[in-house]
């Protein structure tokens, strides 16, 4: 009898606590903790627009941006950030520097004190600041536990693992298929305006360049292989996008969605296609095609997943979470740069003109090589203006895994801190009255790593681990396309920057190409 009654109580009482514990753990994560954290700021004198229950400030963001995007902008001008982050000129105006706001359940301070922020991206907290719970879920299914959403020890090892592949040497090596990919596309941008149309969507000739490159140069993958993998990576990002709408909810990641199933079918055939191309590195060794995995990423993790490190090593399951990462962060940002790039060339007429000059008489008629590429400073300077105007990543977030003391400020454990890189970049305080104005003269003999109002890559241990591989690839690509076509934008352009994750143009950049040479 006693026993019948144990049996049946012991069960209940573990089910009990376990119920306890995940309302416990529910109140502290969506209540006690986000108000221990609001009245620690408030006691620092910073406040911000006051939360509602569960959803914070994410529907007034989302009516604010809704009103300012809703129509293209008259003019090309590149006075954006009142379009893009009008709740961060709101509240800026009413809170001033650094404000709270409420992504959900999740404080964040918004700051833009460069002093601070730099010591925030320093080796000092680099392990102890990353990625929060919420930005993690919300990628999970699409780049896992990859570099870009990595903290801590993993990070670290991650980091010091791939960062020699985007070293000067190896990418001196990626130089000639930069080259080879970029005559493909003009080859192909030749045979679209043969048909008597010179009007291109430029956008898309460089998503697809640079998704071919990366493949390439990276992932010893085929161009048709790559661009399957890039298709499904973008509709599952869409997907993931969706389906993390309602994280802030709790419990939502456990409710059915009618996402779910298409995104577990997205997956099982982005890892099956990565599944080939690792099996065709693995394979070329083992039958002694070849001695090595290869000289890009693939071939390092590859390499690094055979060896057996005490605390640290990549299993296979890693190794496709970081492909699916490079894939991903490899190719999108470096084609917004290139597509902003073109609009703001094609409508300044007067330095496409200069950067072709500088490109003759660096390049002559060869294609441009790594050694060319320091030699051009024109190129340099408008590339870096175009990142100042049109950074892809808008914004930076690190969120405090410890208490952390920034300059003046007392930054609770839990606290996300936001830089917002556009803002910062278009603040006439720092870059002059002009600073709305495209003009890469501002960049003249001034070395971008020297200045710390200009966080395109973020900066510190935990900036882009592909900043060279970009800089390079931009260069190159630039320089064909300038010696090949001049080009002007089209009536049909419409100027609509909008931000969904990165900085787009809405419809694309569609130009007009007059080919200068065959
Ligand atoms: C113009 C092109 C690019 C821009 C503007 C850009 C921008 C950035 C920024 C701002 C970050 C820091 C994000 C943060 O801390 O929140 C970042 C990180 C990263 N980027 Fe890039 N990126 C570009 C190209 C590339 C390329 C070509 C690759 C790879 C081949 C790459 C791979 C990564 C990775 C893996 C990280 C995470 C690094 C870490 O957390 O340690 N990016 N990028």
């Amino acid at each position: 009898m006693v026993f019948m009654a144990l049996m049946i109580l012991i069960p209940g009482a573990v089910v009990l606590s376990l119920l306890l514990r995940a309302v416990w753990i529910t109140i502290s994560c969506y209540y006690l903790t986000p108000k221990r954290i609001r009245r620690a700021m408030a006691e620092q004198g910073v406040h911000g627009p006051d939360p509602r229950f569960l959803v914070g400030n994410l529907k007034d963001i989302a009516v604010l941006v809704k009103k300012t995007t809703s129509d293209d902008m008259e003019v090309i001008g590149h006075d954006i950030v009142g379009r893009l982050m009008p709740h961060y000129v709101l509240w800026s105006k009413i809170y001033g520097k650094r404000f709270m706001y409420w992504y959900g359940s999740e404080p964040r301070l918004c700051l833009t004190e460069t002093n601070m922020i730099k010591e925030l991206l320093s080796s000092k907290y680099a392990q102890i600041t990353g990625r929060s719970w919420l930005q993690q879920q919300g990628s999970n299914h699409f780049v896992g536990q990859g570099l870009l959403m990595a903290n801590g020890h993993s990070w670290f090892h991650q980091r010091r693992i791939v960062s020699p592949a985007f070293m000067a040497d190896r990418l001196k090596s990626h130089a000639g298929y930069m080259v080879t990919c970029t005559k493909t596309m003009i080859k192909s941008m030749h045979d679209a305006i043969a048909t008597g149309d010179d009007e291109v969507e430029i956008g898309g000739y460089l998503t697809r360049l640079t998704g071919d490159i990366i493949s390439r140069t990276e992932f010893d993958s085929s161009y048709e292989k790559g661009r399957q993998i890039f298709q499904l990576l973008e509709r599952l990002q869409s997907l993931t996008a969706l389906s993390s709408r309602y994280l802030w909810i709790p419990g939502s990641r456990f409710l059915p969605s009618r996402f779910r199933r298409e995104i577990k079918q997205m997956k099982v055939r982005v890892e099956r296609l990565l599944m080939e191309i690792i099996q065709s590195s693995k394979d070329g060794v083992e039958i002694g095609r070849s001695s090595s995995y290869g000289r890009g990423l693939l071939g390092m993790l590859l390499s690094e997943a055979q060896k057996k490190r005490e605390g640290f090593s990549y299993s296979l399951p890693l190794v496709m979470d970081e492909c699916k990462t490079f894939f991903f962060a490899g190719h999108e940002t470096s084609a917004l740069l290139l597509t902003w790039t073109v609009m703001l060339l094609a409508t300044n007429p007067t330095w496409q003109e200069r950067a072709r000059a500088e490109v003759a008489q660096v390049c002559g008629d060869d294609p441009p090589s790594s050694e060319h590429l320091p030699k051009l400073t024109l190129l340099t300077m408008i590339i870096n203006e175009s990142l100042r105007l049109y950074p892809p990543a808008t914004l930076l977030p690190r969120m405090a895994f410890e208490d952390i003391r920034l300059g003046d400020l007392h930054i609770p454990k839990g606290l996300s801190i936001w830089i917002p890189v556009l803002a910062i970049h278009h603040d006439a305080t720092i870059w002059g009255e002009d600073v709305h104005e495209f003009n890469p003269e501002r960049f003249a003999g001034r070395s971008f790593a020297l200045t710390r109002h200009f966080l395109p890559f973020a900066s510190g241990p935990r900036n882009c681990v592909g900043q060279a591989y970009a800089m390079m690839e931009a260069k190159i690509i630039l320089a064909m396309l300038l010696s090949s076509f001049s080009f002007a934008i089209s009536n049909n352009y419409r100027h609509a920057p909008i931000n969904v994750l990165t900085l787009k143009p809405k419809y694309g950049v569609p130009v007009h190409l007059r080919p200068l040479r065959h």
